[in-house]
Formats: structure tokens, C-alpha cells, sequence
């Protein structure tokens, strides 16, 4: 496996009450395969997706990535292993404004991709707008998109460094039905042929047969 935690817990402290959200969690992603989190509201999905992509820490517990213990190491460390190796994608697609779909890109590709010439990153710009279906829109801004064509861009962006991991929270929430199965299509797609392990939080069930895996959390544990 990939990626996998052990015996993840994570307590919450505010004021003088504590709650302890998640309760041991053994969590395992393999290469090519989306795993979709599936539980009740508060039952703590989001608190794994934020732990298992390095963006919090957990209370104790190990977390393992490409033979790498994540919990024993730094936030610069962890920093460095999250912008080399995991990609984000949320509800809104967080797109900058005033540029259009290519300049997204390249602004991510400035950084991801600092070694390649700009001749070379405008390619790559197009190659991976082509692989999310938005090479034709390349010269549009947020304005004028759809939301499922700002969450291709939003996508795209998240993959322009051919990350191991994908984290997805929500990622179909602000689109219609059609949108929504055209936008997990894509996931599909981009996790078979890119290799990629793709962990989603999502509350469609319609989503699920998307999945290669559906894991279900309750109060804390998974079921
Ligand atoms: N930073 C925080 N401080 C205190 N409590 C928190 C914090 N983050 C989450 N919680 C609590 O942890 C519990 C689990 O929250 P979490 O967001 O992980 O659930 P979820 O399953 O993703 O819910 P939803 O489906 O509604 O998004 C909730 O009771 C929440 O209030």
C-alpha cells in the first residue's frame, strides 16, 4: 500500500470539554483505486481527509506515505511532501479570478514545473487541459464557466504535479446531477491512467459507484 494509517486519534479540546473525533482509524489506499468516506454528518470524515493529507496533525497514531512515517516528521517536511505529492481538490474550486483557465495552470507550473522552459510549461499547460476536456476553454476566465467546468480546472490544477495522492472533500456538492457524474468520471479516469490514489469525501450516493472502495465512519471509527 501507498498510504496507510495506524491507529489514528484525534481529540479536540475547546474550553474544558474534550472530544476525541476520531478513534483509532487503520486506513489503507492502494495505487489506481478511489476510495470514497462515507458517514453521518459530524461522524468525522473530514477530520481524517485534513490528518491524512498532512493539513492537521493527529493526537497520536501513524501515518504512512511511500515507506515515510508522516507523524514523525516536521510541518517543513511534511509541507515539502504534501506540495510534491498530494493534490486538493474541495467543494468550491477556488479559482483565481482574473486568470483564465491556461494561466491557472501556469501559475501552478511556475512552481511545480520550475525547471521546464515557458515554451515547454505552455504545452504542458495544454496537455493537461486536454486531459480534463478543457482545451477548447483554455482562454476563459471563472466568469464565464460552468461550475463543473471550474471544477475540471480545479482538478487540473490539482494534478499538474502528478501526485501520488488525490484528496477530494466534497468535490461534486455545488454541481447538478449531469455535472457531477461528468466531474467523478474524470476522477475516475485521472486516478486509472495517472496511477493516482484517490481518497473522496462525499455524501451523493449516487457517487459511489465511482469507487473502488466505499469505507463507512461512524462516531469516530470506521465500520
Ligand atoms: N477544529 C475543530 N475544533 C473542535 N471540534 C472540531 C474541529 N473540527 C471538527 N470538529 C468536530 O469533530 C466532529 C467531526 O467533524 P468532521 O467535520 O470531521 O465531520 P464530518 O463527518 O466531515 O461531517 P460533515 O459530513 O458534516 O462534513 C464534529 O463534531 C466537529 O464539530
Amino acid at each position: 500500500m501507498i498510504f496507510s494509517t495506524q491507529a489514528i486519534k484525534k481529540t479536540f479540546k475547546t474550553g474544558e470539554v474534550s472530544e476525541e473525533v476520531l478513534k483509532g482509524i487503520d486506513l489503507s489506499l492502494a495505487e489506481g483505486e478511489i476510495t470514497a468516506l462515507v458517514g453521518a454528518s459530524g461522524s468525522g470524515k473530514s477530520t481524517l481527509l485534513t490528518i491524512a493529507a498532512g493539513l492537521q496533525s493527529p493526537s497520536s497514531g501513524e501515518i504512512h506515505f511511500n515507506g515515510q512515517d508522516l507523524s514523525a516528521m516536521s510541518q517543513e517536511e511534511i509541507r515539502e511532501i504534501r506540495a510534491g505529492s498530494f493534490g486538493f481538490v474541495f467543494q468550491a474550486a477556488h479559482l483565481v479570478p482574473f486568470l483564465t483557465a491556461e494561466e491557472q495552470l501556469l501559475l501552478m507550473l511556475e512552481t511545480a514545473k520550475s525547471a521546464l522552459s515557458k515554451k515547454q510549461r505552455r504545452e504542458e499547460a495544454t496537455k493537461i487541459l486536454d486531459s480534463v476536456g478543457m482545451g477548447h476553454r483554455k482562454n476563459a476566465y471563472p466568469a464565464s464557466m460552468s461550475g463543473g467546468e471550474k471544477q475540471r480546472i480545479a482538478i487540473a490544477r490539482a494534478i499538474v504535479h502528478q501526485p501520488k495522492l488525490l484528496f477530494a472533500d466534497e468535490p461534486t456538492a455545488s454541481l447538478d446531477s449531469i455535472k457531477s457524474h461528468e466531474v467523478m468520471k474524470l476522477l475516475q479516469s485521472l486516478t486509472k491512467t495517472l496511477n493516482i490514489s484517490t481518497l473522496i469525501v462525499t455524501h451523493d450516493e449516487d457517487m459511489l459507484t465511482y469507487a473502488d472502495r466505499i469505507i463507512s465512519m461512524k462516531d469516530g471509527r470506521l465500520a
